[in-house]
């Protein structure tokens, strides 16, 4: 279980994040919405520690993770892996050092600067990047990938940190519609198979809808909704977004006008189904 009681932080006068209060039971899957600078990288950044909270606290199975320092820090970020919107791969290197990356915790920081990985540390790497549908792609500069591939590749170096809890702060929000839903499925994949505990910031309301659990709704700081994808009204599309949410249900649409992707490129029945058929290996 994952727990924030009361969390806060604050910019100079300015609460990014008001008194956030939450349990997530282990392995649940849950969608964080809301308008742009509503708090939910925020939120993210301080479940990972690599945001202080100005107040409250944070726990996972009634650990304290609020006052971890040194080794102890380490050792939470790599339990809580991060991917990232811009992916944060570094280009030079060959997609499988970047997944090996993830391993810095458990491999040391010196011999993973030297890349001093075992055989079974580079098996392991690829069996991860297998399950993305990316092993083929292991040797291969990762400035030469496609920004799903590199999402993929980002999504397989937090595998390798074999972490209990994976934060996704938009991962989907550069990518077009065919790689969002590869991206998406691999992440709720990751979530069944592994247990793995998916909290995950999204733009869309369909994408959180199609894919969660369990949504959360912030509105400037505060959390304003949390509950299934079901009670999800459009009235509390309206109180989360506010009147940019109109017409969002009706049209099928969802926060495409909150910087969502654009309608012309969402996705049709027969993009599904094409995806459907292309599954892992779309890029
Ligand atoms: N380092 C910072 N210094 C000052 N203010 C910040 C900082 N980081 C975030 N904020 C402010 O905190 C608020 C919440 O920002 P945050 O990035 O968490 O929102 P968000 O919901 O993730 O937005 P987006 O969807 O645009 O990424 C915003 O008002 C933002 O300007």
């Amino acid at each position: 279980m994952l727990t924030t009681e009361k969390l806060t932080k604050s910019f100079k006068t300015r609460n990014a994040v008001s008194d956030v209060s939450l349990s997530i039971p282990q392995g649940q899957m849950v969608g964080v919405i809301g308008r742009s600078g509503a708090g939910k990288s925020t939120l993210l950044r301080m479940v990972n520690r690599l945001a202080e909270p100005t107040d409250g606290r944070i726990t996972f199975e009634g650990r304290d993770v609020t006052a971890l320092r040194g080794s102890a820090l380490l050792e939470w970020r790599a339990t809580c892996a991060m991917v990232f919107q811009q992916f944060n791969l570094v280009g030079r290197l060959d997609v499988l050092t970047n997944v090996l990356t993830g391993r810095l915790y458990h491999h040391g920081f010196v011999a993973s600067m030297l890349q001093l990985f075992t055989a079974s540390e580079r098996a392991f790497a690829i069996r991860a990047l297998d399950r993305l549908g990316m092993a083929h792609t292991a040797l291969q500069q990762a400035d030469t990938l496609s920004g799903g591939q590199m999402q993929r590749v980002a999504i397989a170096r937090a595998l390798v940190q074999e972490p209990r809890i994976l934060l996704a702060d938009e991962p989907i929000a550069s990518l077009d519609p065919l790689n969002a839903k590869v991206v998406m499925d691999a992440l709720r994949t990751i979530n069944r198979e592994d247990g793995i505990t998916v909290v995950c910031n999204l733009h869309t309301l369909d994408t959180a809808r199609s894919y969660c659990d369990r949504i959360i709704g912030l509105k400037d700081g505060v959390l304003v909704f949390d509950g299934t994808p079901e009670m999800l009204t459009q009235e509390m599309a309206r109180e989360i977004y506010g009147a940019e949410a109109d017409g969002a249900f009706a049209e099928g649409l969802t926060s495409t006008s909150l910087g969502g992707v654009p309608a012309k490129q969402r996705l049709t029945e027969r993009d599904l189904a094409k995806n459907a058929q292309l599954g892992m290996a779309a890029s």
